[in-house]
């Protein structure tokens, strides 16, 4: 269990990036869900041992992350966000020397960690070409074998699937799913559908604070009979996003399609069941609208 308490942080610039964030993270997958600019690197690196926050605490079971880093990182796998090591050697050397890096010193041990990390994230047959020749996907899965060196029981993979082609994305959520039934993993994104897709427990990070956490299917629940569509023109959709609570807008063949959450529908719109896309999407109109006051629509796990 990873628990972050009170961690807020500002940085030189005056950006304040976290500000009282609280979290119980349980073993399996938890989607931390924001826009750009939420914060969720800046919570991710902090976790990491990577940076300090100005407050707070984050202990992974016992250790204690910002006093004992060194503890911390035998345990941790991590995949930040612009894991940028592509060069020109192949996947297998590339994985040995990082697993120096990471500790296994003994050869025998780490040839065998090294082929079963390959085989685990299906890159044994590319294992002789260069890292700098692979696919988007292969490479989220080369950099999925480098958090995963020396077995650790808290993985953070940060905004893993942007790029990805939805087979690819596909076979990288398959290889989550079997890992998170023995580890913490944080899985940052902007991607709705990779954490409805994944993770059985969630947050909302907006402007540096939790907005809102739980389970995905609660809290979509909890906003059925609400949610209201109509497909609309662009200069119609203009209209009523100036009259209703419009919480998203999207395209679909060539028209809009609104949604409105209301407790009552309006005029021509038709009820829609929620998805987790209208949570995230009213959890940050709301935030918008009074960012005073978000700590309110924070929600129990
Ligand atoms: N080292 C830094 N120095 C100053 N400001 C920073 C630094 N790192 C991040 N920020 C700012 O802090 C805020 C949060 O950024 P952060 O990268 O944590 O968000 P994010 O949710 O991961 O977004 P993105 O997906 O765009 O990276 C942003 O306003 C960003 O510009």
């Amino acid at each position: 269990m990873l628990k972050i308490e009170n961690i807020t942080k500002t940085y030189d610039n005056g950006v304040k990036a976290l500000n009282s964030v609280n979290l119980d993270i349980p073993k399996g997958l938890f989607g931390l869900l924001g826009p750009n600019g939420a914060g969720k690197s800046s919570l991710m690196r902090t976790i990491a041992t990577l940076q300090q926050p100005d407050t707070g605490s984050i202990y992974f079971d016992e250790i204690n992350v910002l006093t004992q880093p060194n503890e911390l990182r035998q345990r941790l796998g991590y995949l930040p966000q612009d894991f940028g090591v592509y060069p020109r050697v192949s996947a297998y050397d590339l994985l040995d020397h990082l697993a120096i890096l990471k500790g296994i010193a003994n050869k025998g041990e780490r040839k065998e960690a090294v082929n079963g990390l390959l085989a685990h994230t299906n890159l044994f047959q590319h294992r002789k070409k260069a890292v700098s020749g692979f696919s988007g996907g292969m490479r989220q899965r080369f950099g999925i074998a480098q958090a995963l060196l020396g077995d650790p029981d808290l993985l953070i993979v940060d905004e893993p699937t942007a790029g990805l082609d939805p087979e690819e994305r596909n076979r990288f959520h398959n290889l989550l799913v079997t890992l998170g039934e023995e580890k913490v993993i944080i899985l940052s994104t902007h991607i709705v559908d990779d954490v409805s897709e994944l993770c059985p427990n969630m947050a909302v990070l907006g402007n540096g604070q939790i907005l809102l956490q739980g389970n995905p299917l609660d809290i979509t629940a909890d906003l059925n009979g609400q949610i209201w569509r109509k497909t609309v023109s662009i200069d119609e959709a203009a209209v009523l996003e100036n009259t209703l609570p419009v919480i998203s807008k999207r395209l679909f063949a060539g028209r809009t399609v609104l949604h409105v959450l209301a407790p009552d529908a309006p005029e021509g719109f038709e009820s829609t069941p929620a998805t987790l896309e209208d949570v995230y999407f009213s959890t940050l109109h709301n935030s918008r609208q009074t960012p005073q006051h978000n700590s309110h629509l924070t929600q129990a796990a």
